[in-house]
Formats: C-alpha cells, structure tokens, sequence
C-alpha cells in the first residue's frame, strides 16, 4: 500500500508544529472514534475499514518529498519541525472492534493511545476510512436483508465517487453478504469473487441481436449473462436467448442466464421466466439491473418478480440516500502520571456531549437466549466479565432501565498495534464475512428489520455515568 501521510486535514499539522513548539508533544492522549447517529435509519451498522487503517499506520512516513512541500507552506514551519517529522512513526496503542463487527451509536469503535503529536495526524485518515466503509457495509447489510437467497452483485464502479471508493466500496459490500463483484482490482486485491455479463454495446455492435448472442456464448460457453434488453425484452430479447440456449444445448452447454436492465422489471421477469420455463430452460437464472437499492428490491419481490440475482451499483457504492456517517474522533482521556485523565466536550446539543475516559465497550450476551441484551461501555480495569449482575440503563433517560443476570460480557475492543507493533493478525475475507453472519445472529429481529428497527441500547457504567455527569456540572453554567 501506499504511503499517505500527508492525507491529513491542516490543522492536524499546525497542532502538531504548536504541540513540538510548546514541548508537549510528547503527551499522551486517549481518542475514541465513534458516530453518534445510524445511517438509513437502520437499526445498526457493520464495522469495516480496519484492514486499510492497519495498512495506514504500517506505511506512515513523511517522505523527502513531503518534507519539501511542507517547506513551502505560508505558516513556516521551522527547519528542526521538519527534521523530527523524518523520524515520524507510529508509536501508540490502537484498540478496535473486528470487521463484520455490528456497532452502535456511541460507544468507541476504535480508541487511539498515542503521543498527541501522531493521535493528531492521523485522525482525518482514519475517520475516512471508517466512516466510508462502515457506511457501505450497512447499506449492503440492507440490501442482503431482503434478498438473503439471492445472488447480490457490486456492479457501482462506474458511479462510484472515484476508484478508491469503488475498490474499497465492493469489499465493504462483501464483507456484509455480496456474493461479487464486477471490479476486477478489488477481485485481484482482495480475491473477492469476480462476474460479468455484457453490455448493450455488444449487441448495438453486432449484425443483429441473434448474432451477438451466438457469437458471445460461443466464446464462453459456460459463464454467458445476455443482456435482453437492448432492443424490445420479451419481443426479441428473451426469445433470442432462448434460441440460443437451445442450440448451446445441443452442444451440451447451457446458458447461464439473462438480464433486464430497463422497464417494468416485475413483469418483465414474471414473463421471461414463463417463457424460459416453457422452453424447458427452468435453469437459465434471471438478473435484474438498473438503479436498484433495497426499497426497490424488497418492491419487486412483494410483486412477484422472478429474479435469481441482482446486480447494484450507484444506490450501493454511493449511499446515494445518505452519501456520509458522522463518525468523529473525540479527545477522552489525557495520560498523566500513569493515571488517565477524563476530559469531556461540552454541547448545548446533549447528543455532542462527549463521553469522557479511557473506556472499553462489552456486548452483554443473555446465556439463555444467545442475544445481545445491550452493549456496555465501562472505564477500561472496571471488572464487568465477573460481575453477577449489570444494571444497564440509558444515559439520556436513566429511568429507562433493565438488570441482567446470567450474561456472557463480550469485550468488542480488540488489540490491534501495541506500542506501533501491529499484534493484530488481519482476518480473511471468507472469515469476516461468516463472523458478520455470527454477529447478525446475536441480535433479535427486531433489532435487524429495515424499518423502524427497535433501538439497541448502549449503556455507560455507573462509574462512567457519574464522572460524565461531575465534568458536566464543572463545565457547564448554567
Ligand atoms: N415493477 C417495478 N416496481 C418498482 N420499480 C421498478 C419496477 N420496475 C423497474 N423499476 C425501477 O424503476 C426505475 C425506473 O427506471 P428508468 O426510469 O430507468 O426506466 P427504464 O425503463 O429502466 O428506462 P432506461 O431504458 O432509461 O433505463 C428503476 O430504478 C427501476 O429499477
Ligand atoms: O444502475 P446501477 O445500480 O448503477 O447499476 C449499474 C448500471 O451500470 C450499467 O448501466 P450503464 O452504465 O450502461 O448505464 P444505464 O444506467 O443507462 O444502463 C448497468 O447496465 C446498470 O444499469
Ligand atoms: O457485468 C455487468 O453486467 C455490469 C457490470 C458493471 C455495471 N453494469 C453491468
């Protein structure tokens, strides 16, 4: 991977000049990453990013060439910045939750324990790494959740917002139940399983439609889509299929399957299946393309549509209903004679009140159930795994509450660089993506449905409830 050091917002780099100036670069400071609200009004959000922050803090370096172009900015950075800038490493602690993960608001996703001088540089990066792929993760999380039988394709390169997004876009959907996807790079990177059909092209291109199917399954016997809409679907493109598929048949091929890119996609399939099944070609399978996203999808399915697979770009790759996740990266506790320091943020909106300290998240798992009763955020060394029982109770509306016995407390948090030594060994695609199935299985349905999901608590402990509370009443005066 490549080295991006300077894909950081500015004022990580004057703060840090400020920090080197002042002689308190060297502080260490705890950061939490978290979003404060699910996007999609889903009921919860799948964690990815974590493979290309590890890849980030492995290859950071200011160059030469870094160095030059910081030379030349208005500020004047002083030549003795610029040297110690050679030596920059990562040197801190990196906890986060595995990939596939199902995180909520609030509650630390990651946490950062480094000198402020890195904790500083590195925020912009990680932010947009986590925020992008957490975002696309849920929304393929959506869409698997009304075609779960069905073969989900990632076809948005072409729409994505620029290749990266793409890239990184298809293994998030992935890693949240796609079965593909039509980017060749995130195939070769990530060996993420690759299709194609055809594009209209390959028919404008060829004497007629008849031909352009002939001479396509002839080239590929075994792996052709044919694209049936190019001129009228059920007039001329399905029944052209059909010829061809029987024909392949009598050389003892068979044809994979058409796809609809335009019209009516319900009745379109409806009639194309009947007319494939007709023909005794029950097997050739049916994918539908065109603007598609899980509103549409679970629409077309409570219509009737006879669709095999589905092939999503622009709605997936973009978010395109809610194209950003709000994630932040907030300032918790300061490091100060071996003692963490709580610091909070104060709002007049309550939502942006920080949670203050050095804090780690548990999803508190009812044994008789198998379900996730809650998470639960507690001051890292509170002893919550031995506990007999967990009060867990809303932060905002602390009337609302519950006591849980009999529970199986799971630390999210995970080791990942400890001392800028990564102790973390990457998962697998194929292990992520059952460990995502694993998490889906731990939250009732309730929890999971598309729409108006039932909110999923996060608790603070008593001991994080009182110190967020004493630092409110220091700071605020009302
Ligand atoms: N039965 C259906 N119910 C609801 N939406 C549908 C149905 N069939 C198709 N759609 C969706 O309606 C939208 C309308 O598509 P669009 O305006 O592109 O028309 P089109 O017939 O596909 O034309 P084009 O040839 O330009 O693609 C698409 O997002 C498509 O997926
Ligand atoms: O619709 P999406 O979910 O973004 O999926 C990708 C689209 O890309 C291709 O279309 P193309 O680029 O040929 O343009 P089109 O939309 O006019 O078909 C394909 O035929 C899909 O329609
Ligand atoms: O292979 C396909 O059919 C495909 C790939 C990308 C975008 N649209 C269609």
């Amino acid at each position: 991977m490549i080295n991006q050091i300077l894909h950081t917002d500015k004022y990580q780099l004057t703060m840090m000049y400020a920090h080197w100036k002042q002689g308190t670069k060297d502080r260490v400071r705890v950061f939490d990453a978290y979003f404060r609200e699910l996007p999609f009004g889903n009921g919860f959000a799948v964690f990815a990013g974590l493979q290309r922050i590890v890849d980030y803090l492995n290859h950071l370096q200011f160059t030469d060439e870094d160095i030059a172009y910081l030379r030349e900015q208005p500020e004047g950075f002083d030549e003795l910045f610029l040297e110690e800038l050679k030596n920059f490493k990562f040197t801190g602690n990196l906890h986060a939750v595995p990939e596939g993960t199902l995180v909520f608001p609030n509650e630390p996703i990651l946490r950062v324990e480094a000198p402020i001088f890195q904790a500083h540089l590195i925020e912009t990066a990680i932010l947009n790494f986590m925020n992008y792929q957490t975002l696309i993760a849920t929304k393929a999380a959506r869409i698997k959740r009304v075609a779960p039988d069905d073969v989900l394709f990632e076809f948005g390169s072409r729409r994505a917002q620029e290749a990266d997004a793409a890239i990184w876009g298809s293994r998030a959907a992935y890693i949240a139940g796609f079965n593909g996807t039509s980017n060749m790079l995130a195939g070769k990177w990530f060996g993420i399983p690759t299709i194609g059909t055809h594009a209209h092209a390959w028919v404008q291109d060829s004497a007629s439609e008849l031909e352009a199917f002939r001479s396509f399954t002839d080239v590929f016997p075994n792996h052709s889509v044919l694209l049936v809409d190019t001129y009228d679907t059920l007039k001329s493109g399905v029944p052209h299929a059909i010829q061809v598929a029987k024909e392949m048949e009598q050389r003892g091929h068979r044809l994979k399957g058409i796809r609809l890119d335009s019209g009516d996609l319900a009745y379109l399939s409806i009639e194309a299946r009947k007319m494939l099944d007709q023909a005794g070609l029950s097997y050739v399978q049916i994918i539908a393309s065109n603007d598609l996203d899980e509103h549409l999808i679970s629409d077309l399915k409570a219509q009737g549509a006879k669709i095999d697979g589905w092939g999503i770009g622009t709605q997936l790759i973009t978010a395109a209903d809610q194209p950003a996740l709000g994630g932040v990266y907030k300032l918790v506790a300061k490091k100060e004679h071996n003692e963490y320091v709580p610091t909070i943020k104060i709002s007049s909106n309550p939502e942006k009140i920080t949670t203050p300290g050095f804090k780690t998240v548990y999803r508190i798992v009812n044994k008789e159930s198998g379900k996730a009763e809650g998470d639960y955020v507690s001051f890292v060394g509170e002893d919550v795994e031995s506990q007999k029982q967990l009060k867990l109770f809303d932060p905002i509306h602390t009337f609302k509450q519950k006591v849980v016995s009999n529970f199986t407390a799971i630390e999210l948090l995970k080791p990942i660089f400890l001392e800028g030594k990564q102790v973390y060994d990457l998962l697998g695609l194929p292990t992520i993506r059952d460990y995502h199935q694993q998490q889906l299985s731990l939250f009732w349905e309730s929890h999971l449905r598309k729409l108006n999901p039932q909110r999923y608590y996060v608790n603070l402990s008593e001991q994080v409830w009182n110190v967020r509370m004493e630092l409110i009443s220091q700071h605020k005066k009302f």
